[in-house]
């Protein structure tokens, strides 16, 4: 059996519901296999981020060389780069091991509106990472800080997709989790020829950790297995939308979304 091979170039959540652990079961559940690059190590649970330990930027180099060069991959994705040195290596590698098909998640600001990330690194994601994404996932606060402006209605949505699309991203996807109402389940795409409005239900549940990460790591591996940019954006959303469905209420914050579904019905694996 030789699977499709996604990469993703993130950080550790020690809680399990974000970060490499969410991108690699969401690559297993769509049949992919996952390799990782890992940019930092979080001190984390469904409650907040207590301490970050970032690798050394030749380490995440090393760890990307070594996946491509022996094991290649069919697309990446992007998450906590943290620092600058990470983002300069990252988009460095993705360009000199001729990565395909990069979907980048730009972890900048957490859906509180907490920055995460200081001036000069988001200064090199835009100018370095961003132009090589084919597929660019900003939530609401991400998406006002690339395009200047402030965002509350489906219209500011659109604009800013267009706006961000400028930098040079292939396709720009602006998230509606942190938006109010019906436009909590709506996320805005735009790739310089169409707006398309991708719509499911609103889940009405406190455990959205690790939202962004699936949608990009399911987006990744769709990319892998094959599907064209916007084909594999609908199936990602329709995939976070059933982990919101089946959410774990675990620890006593903001639990993570549920991957388990397919495992659910009796006889399969165990049952
Ligand atoms: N309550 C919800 N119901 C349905 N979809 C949601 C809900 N919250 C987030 N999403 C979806 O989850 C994905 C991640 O979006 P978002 O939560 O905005 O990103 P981030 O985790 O980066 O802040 C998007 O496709 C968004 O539409
Ligand atoms: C290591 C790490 N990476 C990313 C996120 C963002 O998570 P979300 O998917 O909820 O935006 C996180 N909380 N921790």
């Amino acid at each position: 059996m030789t699977p499709p091979i996604a990469l993703t170039i993130a950080g550790s959540d020690s809680g399990g519901g974000a970060g490499i652990q969410a991108d690699l079961r969401t690559f297993a559940f769509h049949k992919v296999h996952g390799t990782s690059a890992i940019t930092c190590i979080t001190a984390q649970n469904t409650l907040g981020v207590t301490r970050v330990d970032a690798l050394p930027p030749e380490s995440v180099g090393a760890q990307m060389e070594a996946v491509v060069s022996d094991i290649g991959v069919q697309a990446a994705k992007t998450g906590m780069l943290l620092n600058q040195g990470i983002i300069a290596i990252a988009a460095q590698s993705i360009q000199t091991l001729q990565i395909p098909n990069l979907v980048v998640d730009p972890v900048m600001v957490s859906r509180t509106g907490a920055q995460l990330i200081d001036d000069a690194a988001i200064s090199t994601l835009r100018t370095a990472l961003i132009p090589l994404a084919t597929v660019l996932t900003p939530n609401r606060y991400e998406a006002q800080i690339l395009a200047s402006m402030e965002i509350h209605t489906l219209e500011d949505m659109q604009l800013a997709a267009q706006k961000i699309h400028r930098l040079g991203a292939k396709a720009v996807l602006v998230k509606g989790g942190g938006m109010a109402g019906n436009l909590r389940g709506v996320d805005v795409w735009w790739d310089g020829q169409a707006i398309e409005i991708l719509e499911t239900e609103v889940v009405e549940t406190t455990n959205t950790h690790g939202t962004g990460c699936t949608l990009s790591a399911a987006i990744a591996a769709n990319l892998a297995i094959g599907h064209n940019a916007l084909t594999a954006t609908r199936l990602a959303k329709v995939y976070v939308t059933t982990t919101l469905h089946y959410a774990l209420a675990i620890g006593k914050g903001q639990g993570p979304v549920g991957h388990f579904f397919p495992l659910l019905q009796p006889n399969v694996l165990l049952g």
